[in-house]
C-alpha cells in the first residue's frame, strides 16, 4: 500500500517526513490553500516521488512548477480537461486526476480520462477543492468500473485506521493503490505530525500492508 503525504509546506518538516519514506509527497500550488507551497523542496530520497497539486492551472504554469521543482507527477483537483491531462502525460510525468465524491458518483465521468492519466484519486467533495478533512462514503466505490489503480483520500487519519483496514479487505478496494494523508495528521496547516504518521504506517505494516 503506497502512502502519499500531501500538503507539505516547511523545509524541516519535509525532511522529517521524508525519513518515514512515504512513496509520494504532495506540494500544493494553489494560492487559496492554507497549504500553498511557495518554497524550495529540500533534497529528499529519490524513492519519494514529488507530486505537484494544482486546481485549474494552465499547462504553462504546471510545466513551470514541474521543471522548477523537478516534480515526478501532478495531481489535478479542478475541472482539468482530458486534453490537458494528455499534454501533461506527454511530459513523461505521472498524471493523477482527482474526482470528489460524497454519497454518490457517476463513474461515467471517468471515461474520457481513462487513456490520459495514470491514476485516479478519490477525495471528499466539500467546500474546498481539497483538504476538507472528512471521509466520503466508500461504499460508492463498490461500483468502480475501471481497471485503473486509485488513491483513497479525504479525511484519512489515525481514527480511521480500523475502517481503512476493513475497507482494504473488501473487494472494491482491490485497485486501491495507496492512501493519501493530509489534514488529519497536522498540528497546523501544512505542518505534519511525524509521530502520528509513523504510528499510522506501523499499523499498516502490522496488518501486512507494505507501506
Ligand atoms: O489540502 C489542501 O489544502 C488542498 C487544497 C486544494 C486542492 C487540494 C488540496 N489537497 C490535496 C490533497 O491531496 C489532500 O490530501 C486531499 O484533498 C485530502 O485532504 P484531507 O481531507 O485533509 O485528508
Amino acid at each position: 500500500m503506497k502512502l502519499k503525504v500531501c500538503g507539505m509546506k516547511l523545509e524541516h518538516n519535509i525532511q522529517d517526513v521524508a525519513v518515514l519514506q512515504p512513496s509520494y509527497m504532495g506540494f500544493i500550488f494553489y494560492e487559496k490553500s492554507s497549504r500553498y507551497f511557495n518554497g524550495n523542496i529540500p533534497e529528499i530520497s529519490e524513492n519519494i516521488k514529488k507530486i505537484g497539486v494544482f486546481v485549474n492551472a494552465t499547462f504553462d504554469f504546471i510545466r513551470g512548477k514541474v521543471e522548477k521543482h523537478d516534480l515526478q507527477g501532478v495531481q489535478l483537483h479542478g475541472n482539468e480537461s482530458p486534453e490537458l491531462c494528455q499534454r501533461l502525460k506527454d511530459l513523461d510525468i505521472i498524471v493523477i486526476k482527482v474526482f470528489s465524491i460524497k454519497n454518490q458518483f457517476d463513474f461515467k465521468v471517468l471515461e474520457p480520462y481513462e487513456e490520459v492519466c495514470d491514476l485516479y484519486l478519490f477525495d471528499t467533495k466539500g467546500k474546498e477543492p481539497g483538504g476538507n478533512g472528512y471521509v466520503f462514503n466508500w461504499n460508492v466505490l463498490k461500483k468502480y468500473p475501471s481497471a485503473k489503480p486509485y488513491f483513497l483520500s479525504g479525511g484519512l487519519g489515525p481514527k480511521e485506521i480500523d475502517a481503512i483496514l476493513l475497507f482494504l479487505k473488501r473487494p472494491e478496494s482491490h485497485l486501491c493503490f495507496g492512501l493519501d494523508l493530509n489534514s488529519k495528521f497536522e498540528t497546523a496547516a501544512g505542518l505534519k505530525d511525524v509521530s502520528k504518521l509513523k504510528a499510522f504506517k506501523q499499523q499498516l505494516l502490522a496488518n501486512n500492508y507494505e507501506a
